[in-house]
């Protein structure tokens, strides 16, 4: 037989073994088998579910003749089960042993599992997190879909549909039941990781150095827990993308399945692009990081602009003042729903991708009059309370940089050089420290009336990173603004280049050996300077 020919047979379906946690569209699906003449047999409560709706089934303790026990531990772990689920129908001496041993062949298995991963984020106690531990549908499942070629299985109650269309039309043929084997195995092997990630975390302090090692008296194990000693998620290709960064990297989007941008509605435009999503996620990063509205434009993960204001559209115009020729092309992310007003000034714009919590009445209508823009809508704050890269040959794990009581609220710095800000100048300190953490290091920021007026980043030495924020500010908004270092400055000269600016105050975290040099630089500039003491690299 030739290949396409095999992936062609049907294997017509007459008996199905049915065991599932999640009841959606049991009775269809069984009501339907039924119709079709396939015989049903079923665990516990799915077959009283079964019995309930009116359709014949057989209890699967009378088929092993064993009963479940154990609080449903163990229900179909028998040996009648599992041969009619992996006997090979293809080879005569498998027949012939199911004969011997009087045990039927099934040809389908409908599973789905105990909800352990929904179980653990209720808050549940251990031992009712445990005790969602499925162990004889996963058996299941594994056991059908290593026997793909006899048996189809299904583990997702979206593909009952098409389970009775096969079932009315001689079965599924080969290429159906090995494409539901590997959605089987995904299914398990997501449900292992999140089992055994859960184990990780709760169990390591017991094991390494006795149960009071997870207390959170000791740093230590604070950091184990935070650092389980196995890190697993699983991911579902959600796109394929035209291309990645270049047009010659193929490239793909994955969701692990809990919203965020990588699940965010696009509303209107073009398909997203490999550089739209990473620009965009640098967005959101940006707009999050401020309470009042915020609009924040991105270009190649860096800002042309970020802004505050008493509402969005006042926010935007201010932050695509900042560097509207940079602006053009931009990325732009919202941290409140995109008002018509301000939708209407972003349609002027050439933008990429808008981004936002949700969109008021007709400002979707106002972004579509341009054909391409992406209109995206994330609900969701972005929330990743851990940060992983990959690295050659592994990956390195570090929590999110969050802004910290100590070293980002004002109340809390240090005044190291000139007079001490009012209550309204300090705020314009704050917007500013607080913008540049979304700045590529090493990044030197100006503010004014909370919004950027000159970003400089990237750049491999601070000094230039003070000249290109000065330079794209200009000498009259540089005057007077508000200058934040996302790291000290190793030597004077990068405030220097910002004194010469007439910049009226800087806000650094300090720690450099040379700290004096530029606490007395500023003193004889007259610039005041607080430290933070905390720093928010950002490569
Ligand atoms: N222990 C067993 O033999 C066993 N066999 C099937 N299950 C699970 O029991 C659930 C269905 O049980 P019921 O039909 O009683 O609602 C399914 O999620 C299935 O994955 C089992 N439960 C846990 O391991």
């Amino acid at each position: 037989m030739s290949e396409s020919a095999a992936l062609g047979a049907k294997r017509p379906i007459r008996r199905a073994l049915v065991s599932v946690f999640d009841k959606t569209g049991l009775e269809e699906l069984a009501r339907g088998l039924h119709a079709a003449g396939v015989q049903l047999v079923s665990t516990g409560s799915t077959a009283k579910r079964i019995a309930d709706a009116g359709v014949p089934v057989t209890p699967v303790e009378e088929l092993t003749g064993f009963p479940e026990c154990l609080d449903g531990r163990v229900k179909t772990l028998h040996p009648r089960v599992h041969a009619g689920i992996l006997a090979d129908q293809r080879l005569e001496a498998h027949r012939e042993q199911l004969g011997e041993l009087g045990v039927e062949p099934f040809e389908l298995v409908v599973v789905n599992l105990y909800p352990f991963a929904e179980t653990v984020a209720s808050g549940a106690s251990d031992d009712e997190c445990v005790e969602q531990i499925d162990i004889g549908g996963p058996s299941m499942v594994r056991a059908a879909a290593k026997n793909h070629p006899s048996v189809a299985v299904v583990v997702n109650p979206d593909r009952y549909g098409e389970v009775l269309k096969a079932v009315e039309n001689g079965g599924f043929d080969l290429a159906a039941r090995k494409r539901l084997a590997g959605e089987a195995f995904q299914h398990t092997a997501a449900y292992d990781v999140a089992v055994a990630g859960w184990f990780a975390t709760y169990a390591e302090g017991d094991a390494e150095s006795g149960a009071e090692a997870n207390s959170p008296e000791t740093g230590e194990s604070a950091a184990s827990s935070q650092f389980p000693s196995f890190l697993g998620t699983t991911y579902e290709r959600k796109n394929v993308l035209r291309y990645g960064e270049n047009p010659h990297q193929p490239a793909a989007l994955y969701t692990a399945g809990g919203g965020g941008l990588a699940e965010a509605e696009q509303l209107h435009g073009k398909e997203m692009s490999y550089n739209n999503y990473v620009d965009t996620d640098a967005a959101r990063r940006a707009a999050y990081d401020h309470t009042e509205p915020c609009v924040a434009v991105i270009k190649h993960t860096n800002p042309c602009g970020i802004a505050v204001g008493a509402d969005v559209a006042e926010a935007h115009r201010k932050a695509h003042a900042c560097d509207p020729l940079s602006a053009y092309g931009g990325v732009i992310a919202v941290n409140r729903p995109v008002s018509l007003a301000m939708a209407e000034q972003v349609a002027e714009i050439f933008t990429e991708v808008i981004v936002a919590p949700d969109y008021e009445d007709g400002a979707v209508e106002a972004l579509s009059r341009k054909k391409n823009i992406r209109v995206l809508r994330c609900p969701e704050a972005p929330t990743a309370p851990a940060e992983f890269r990959p690295i050659d040959g592994g990956g390195l794990a570090q929590a999110k940089d969050a802004f910290q009581a100590a070293g980002d609220d004002p109340a809390n710095w240090s005044l190291a050089a000139g007079e001490a800000l009012s209550d309204e100048e300090l705020a314009e300190l704050a917007f500013a420290w607080r913008a540049c953490r979304a700045v590529k290091s090493n990044a030197i920021l100006l503010g004014k009336d909370r919004a950027t007026v000159g970003v400089g980043m990237g750049q491999v030495n601070r000094v230039d990173s003070a000249r290109l924020a000065v330079q794209r500010a200009g000498a009259e908004r540089a005057r007077g603004s508000y200058a934040a270092s996302d790291a000290f400055f190793p030597f004077p000269d990068g405030l220097e280049v910002l004194a010469e600016a007439g910049v009226r105050a800087v806000v650094q975290p300090g720690g450099s050996v040379r700290d004096e040099q530029t606490v007395e630089a500023a003193t004889k500039a007259g610039v005041t300077m607080y430290l933070t003491g905390t720093r928010h690299f950002f490569h």
